[in-house]
Parts: C-alpha cells; sequence; structure tokens
C-alpha cells in the first residue's frame, strides 16, 4: 500500500507550491488514475512520488513504512509524456540494454514478450515501430527494472483510438503485477481500468467516487 500524507511541493524555481496538502491511498494491484487539467501538477506528483522531486512538506509511506527519495527512486518506474521522444538506442536491443549492459538475449526476449512485441526484430530502429509498439518497448524498459510501482504520465496522449486501446488492454495486464498509477487528462478513457480516481486541481487531489 502507498500512502502520500499532506504532500507540499514547491519547485526552486517556481514562487508558487504546485502541490499542496495531497493525500493519496493506493493498493498493490488496484490501478489509480489521477485526472487533471494541462498545469494542474500530475507531472509534478509523479515526480515526487518516484523520487525525482523532493517535496518541502509531508511523507509517503510503503506498506506503513517511511521512504525517503532514494528509496522511491528504487521502487519505482516512471514512463514520462511522449517517451518514444527520448529513444537513445540504435536498435531496440540497444534501448532494452541501455541501463542494462549484461541483458542477456533471454531477458530481452522476455522483456519483450511482457509487452506483446516477442514478434519484433530487435536489430530495426525504435523510431521504425508503430505509434503503440514504441508506447510498449518504452514500459518494457521500465519492466526491466522490475519496480514495484509503475507511474505512466499521458500514456495515451498522441496516440489514435485503435492503439489506445492496444495500450489500455496491456496497461490492464501490467496492472496485476505492479501498483500501476496513471495521470491523464482523458480519465474517461481509464474507466475500465482504474479501481481509485483521483482529480488534481490547482496542486490539490480530491478523490473521486467510484
Ligand atoms: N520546475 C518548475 N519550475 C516552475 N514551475 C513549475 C516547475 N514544474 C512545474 N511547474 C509549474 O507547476 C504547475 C504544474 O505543472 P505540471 O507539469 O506538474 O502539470 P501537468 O498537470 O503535468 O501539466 P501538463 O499536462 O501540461 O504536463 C504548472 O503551472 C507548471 O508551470
Amino acid at each position: 500500500m502507498l500512502e502520500l500524507k499532506d504532500i507540499q511541493y514547491r519547485p526552486s524555481t517556481s514562487e508558487e507550491p504546485v502541490l499542496q496538502g495531497v493525500d493519496l491511498l493506493a493498493h498493490a494491484s488496484q490501478p489509480v488514475v489521477i485526472a487533471g487539467a494541462s498545469g494542474s501538477g500530475k507531472t509534478s506528483l509523479l515526480e515526487v512520488i518516484s523520487g525525482l522531486a523532493s517535496a518541502q512538506q509531508g511523507a509517503i509511506y510503503w506498506e506503513h513504512k517511511p521512504l525517503n527519495q532514494r528509496q522511491r527512486r528504487w521502487m519505482c518506474g516512471v514512463v514520462f509524456q511522449f517517451p518514444e521522444r527520448h529513444f537513445l538506442g540504435l536498435t531496440v536491443a540497444q534501448e532494452l540494454r541501455l541501463g542494462h549492459r549484461r541483458l542477456t538475449s533471454v531477458e530481452q526476449t522476455q522483456a519483450l514478450q511482457k509487452v506483446g512485441l516477442a514478434q519484433i526484430d530487435m536489430k530495426q530502429a525504435p523510431e521504425r515501430l508503430s505509434g503503440g509498439q514504441q508506447r510498449r518497448l518504452a514500459l518494457a524498459v521500465q519492466l526491466l527494472r522490475k519496480p514495484t510501482i509503475l507511474l505512466l504520465d499521458e500514456p495515451t496522449a498522441g496516440l489514435d483510438w485503435s492503439v489506445r486501446d492496444e495500450v489500455l488492454e496491456l496497461l490492464s495486464k501490467l496492472a496485476r503485477e505492479q501498483l500501476l498509477i496513471v495521470a491523464t487528462h482523458e480519465p474517461e478513457l481509464f474507466v475500465g481500468l482504474s479501481s481509485a480516481a483521483y482529480r488534481l486541481d490547482s496542486g490539490r487531489l480530491h478523490k473521486l467516487p467510484q
């Protein structure tokens, strides 16, 4: 169980806090969807949860034990918005090996299997994959870290409807293995996936009735 208590976060370059009094409760295997308009603080919240940013106030717990920033970095995998824009590998295999130099070909295949990409040619450039396949590859890269919590920022942004369905189906499957937290400005797409829904308004998080 992940618990956020009274989180306040103000980036050093901001005069105002971008998250205020944020409380959140998320149970493993019960995906959470955080809805919010552009600028409401969704990305900032994912950064704080994953330890990429440090809150000035409040505490974060896993199974009732407080987590520091370093522990959160280890526990979390994050797929940011438009992850395909940040692929560095020249091939799919290279992309998978970027942070995992000793990755065996069996492990590579297993990672791709988890996201339904077992059939693709690992020697091809990531940019040559379809939009849905690129999102799957970005997920595979994070899954290699075996995250306890997988955070996704706008996972369906910029995808057409058929590819969205493909990604949503994959997320439902992944939600069985780790806690999934999705930030989105189109929450209606995730109604079938979410067990708990929140809305962020100007840095304040509200739990929505399910
Ligand atoms: N490092 C920073 N310095 C100053 N202001 C920031 C910083 N990071 C975020 N903000 C501000 O905090 C607010 C929330 O930003 P954030 O990116 O978290 O929102 P968001 O809901 O993810 O928006 P979007 O969907 O457009 O990405 C915005 O007003 C943004 O300008």
